[in-house]
């Protein structure tokens, strides 16, 4: 099982001062900036696309960003994210019309690819792809927006995902996203996930170096 990663959704950050929050979340222990684009069309809500991206890169963000896109069509949009910087680029199956060809669009850029499952969609698509993805995503809540609660039949599903990694004998993350706090990292930790997607819970802190120990701390005992 790969290392575990703390990745907080900027989506719950002050936007006005996205760079210091950045830069504030990564003093403060965090792994990867977890991105989320929404196009008010495959998701309700509207947020920040490439131009944002490659802003924090020309602000001097060299940790890995993972940008979660809730948008459709995908393809249009996934060169914009590599010229941005991008390290992963995940999308949801349901929003493109051809699943593998997206998955080799952003592998050929030089990024690395994944696939985001909503709580009700199914992994059977995965294993016709299991060679073409480097992340599998799982929403716990449904996405389009933060601070919701999450989904506990997500723990099922996280065990499922596991085992099929496990199976396939690839080294593969296991993303979760939607409603990770200090107090269910665990559990969901214990169920399969390493990469763990936490917006309102870092972002509404008032220390964020706080609750990434505290989450930290909860890690060790899933793994010990
Ligand atoms: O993809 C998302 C929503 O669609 C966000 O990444 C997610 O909701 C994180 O926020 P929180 O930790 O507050 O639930
Ligand atoms: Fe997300």
């Amino acid at each position: 099982m790969q290392p575990f990663v703390i990745a907080p959704s900027i989506l719950s950050a002050d936007f006005a001062r996205l760079g210091e929050e950045v830069d504030n979340v990564l003093a403060a222990g965090a792994d990867f900036v977890h991105f989320d684009v929404m196009d008010n069309h495959y998701v309700p809500n509207l947020t920040i696309g490439p131009m944002v991206c490659s802003a924090l890169r020309k602000y001097g963000v060299t940790a890995p960003i993972d940008a979660h896109l809730m948008v459709s069509p995908v393809d249009r949009i996934v060169g914009d994210f590599i010229e941005a910087g991008a390290t992963y680029i995940t999308f949801h199956p349901e929003a493109t019309q051809h699943i593998d060809r997206s998955l080799q669009l952003i592998r050929e850029g030089g990024c690395k690819s994944g696939l985001v499952f909503n709580p009700a969609t199914p992994l059977d698509v995965l294993k016709y792809v299991m060679d073409k993805v480097d992340m599998i995503l799982l929403m716990s809540v449904n996405p389009g927006f933060g601070g919701q609660k999450f989904i506990p039949g997500t723990l099922d599903k996280l065990r499922e995902a596991r085992a099929l990694i496990d199976a396939s004998g690839r080294d593969i993350r296991l993303e979760i996203d939607g409603g990770v706090n200090v107090n269910n990292i665990r559990e969901i930790a214990a169920a399969g996930a390493d990469t763990f997607v936490a917006g309102s819970a870092i972002f509404n802190a008032p220390n964020y170096q706080e609750v990434i120990e505290k989450m930290r701390s909860e890690l060790a005992l899933a793994r010990p």
